[in-house]
């Protein structure tokens, strides 16, 4: 087979750039996986990011963005040549070159899933901070949620969250990677059995451009979160079984329209509100186990001061408090209003605990706090950054709990924290995000002794 083949190409494609290579095809050995849900080939030097397709696959890539001047092209593996052992037959018949992009791992067995994920945190860990998954403290492993042990070839239902966006047919289905365009679904697999009983794809959205659907974990509580279309007003939203639903207006902000104003999530024995806008983890394991992880981790005693830094509603807050005793105290930063009157509702039984509203980079200078002896961090996929990674080192704290979602930034602050003295001890990291390129991190960091290298 020729190594470079030219496909049909739409109007479209040809009118996006002079030198554009969008459509072309070039059939390519896959070399290592890459952060982001891609694997990396070559051809004819240039680099190309690869989806669809596995390490050490030879593919037929079709390119989908990027031009002859491009550093590199993104493309789609739409033949597979020689086929991975690590191969499935994708169980979610919406997946797959141009489809839905919510996973991108369907087509890979669910420990190749994890070993994926595996070669990303470690290429993260030496590229960014030099340290290997020995010097991270790390046995190398993604650990599954003990919920989602499935068979090859089935899927977990783990997402309690999921945003759809509409067609202009009024048809609710799911993004297509790096797109605008709608995949319509008519029924997500990844999806928890309180999102999927909601009906959300099984009944049209006239003028309506996103549902939002939420099942909390715990409780019966479901919600749907509505944006209308430019100009449109919320249409009547009837389903058939009794949900909160909200509404998004022009400006972001979210206003009841009928139910609660929120949901009731249960975790670590406390039930949590947590209100339209605010973060809570979408996998529903995925608030025991990283409370379980940072708990493990730090180690707190009786009498300690604790920091819980980007709060959201107030779970590591609540977890550290009950563990530090009558003379112990915690501070958490949070910077959304809402979610800051959620965790105070939420910790309203605790003494002890302050809630602090706005920018941890902010707001921390401001509190006047010189030294505490633990810190918890759970930042946004930005990550902390050097100023934040500077402050929070001269506080002096025993042991720090980074809870990551990217491990790209979780590389990068480490790398700041160790300029800093601080170095992680120990690194867990677990599958929250099956059938996706996700992962979540929990790092472990001590100071640096004297004499320890
Ligand atoms: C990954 S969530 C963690 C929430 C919480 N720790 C939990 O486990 O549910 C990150 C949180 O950081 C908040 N946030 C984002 N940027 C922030 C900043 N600069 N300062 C304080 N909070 C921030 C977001 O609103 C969000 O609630």
């Amino acid at each position: 087979m020729n190594n470079r083949t030219r496909t049909n190409r739409t109007k479209d494609q040809d009118s996006t750039a002079g030198g554009s290579l969008v459509g072309e095809r070039y059939e390519v050995e896959v070399g290592p996986v890459a952060h982001g849900g891609h694997c990396i080939a070559r051809h004819e030097g240039r680099v190309l990011f690869v989806r669809h397709t596995l390490p050490g696959e030879r593919v037929i890539a079709q390119v989908t963005e990027g031009g002859e001047d491009s550093r590199f092209l993104r493309a789609d593996a739409v033949e597979v040549v020689r086929a991975s052992n690590d191969r499935v037959e994708a169980p979610c018949p919406f997946s797959g070159p141009g489809r839905c992009g919510g996973c991108d791992w369907q087509h890979a067995a669910p420990g190749a899933q994890r070993r994926l994920k595996v070669a990303v945190i470690s290429e993260q860990l030496d590229r960014l901070a030099g340290l290997s998954p020995a010097d991270a403290g790390w046995d190398g492993t993604v650990e599954p949620a003990p919920g989602d042990k499935v068979a090859k070839g089935q899927v977990p239902a783990w997402r309690t969250r999921v945003q759809y966006t509409v067609d202009a047919e009024g048809r609710a289905g799911l993004r297509r990677h790096r797109s605008h365009e709608v995949e319509p679904v008519d029924h997500c697999l990844i999806a928890a059995p309180g999102v999927s009983e909601l009906g959300i794809e099984s009944r049209e959205w006239p003028g309506v451009a996103a549902v939002e659907a939420i099942s909390a974990t715990g409780s019966s509580d479901r919600q749907v979160i509505v944006t209308p279309a430019p100009g449109e007003r919320l249409p009547i939203v009837e389903l058939d079984r009794p949900v909160s639903v909200m509404r998004v207006d022009e400006q972001g902000g979210v206003h009841r329209v009928h139910g609660r104003g929120f949901v009731r999530e249960r975790a670590i024995g406390r039930t949590w509100r947590v209100g339209s806008g605010g973060f809570w983890q979408v996998h529903p394991q995925a608030a025991e186990i990283l409370v379980g992880a940072v708990l493990d981790g730090l180690k707190p005693r009786k009498g300690e001061t604790a920091l819980d830094l980007y709060c959201g509603v107030g779970l590591f807050a609540g977890a550290l408090r009950e563990r530090l005793g009558d003379r112990g105290a915690v501070l958490a930063i949070e910077s959304n209003k809402r979610a800051v009157e959620d965790a105070r509702h939420n910790l309203d039984d605790l003494d002890r605990v302050r809630i602090e509203l706005g920018k941890v980079e902010q707001v921390l200078p401001r509190t006047g706090i010189s030294e505490t002896d633990l810190i918890v961090l759970d930042p946004p996929r930005a990550g902390v950054g050097k100023p934040t990674v500077r402050h929070l080192a001269s506080l002096g704290p025993r042991r720090i709990a980074y809870v990551a979602c990217d491990p790209a930034a979780l590389a990068r602050d480490l790398s700041y924290f160790a300029a800093e003295g601080y170095r992680p001890v120990s690194l867990r990291a677990f599958d929250l995000f099956p059938m996706t390129h996700h992962v979540e991190c929990v790092a472990i960091l001590e100071p640096v002794r004297e004499g320890s290298a």
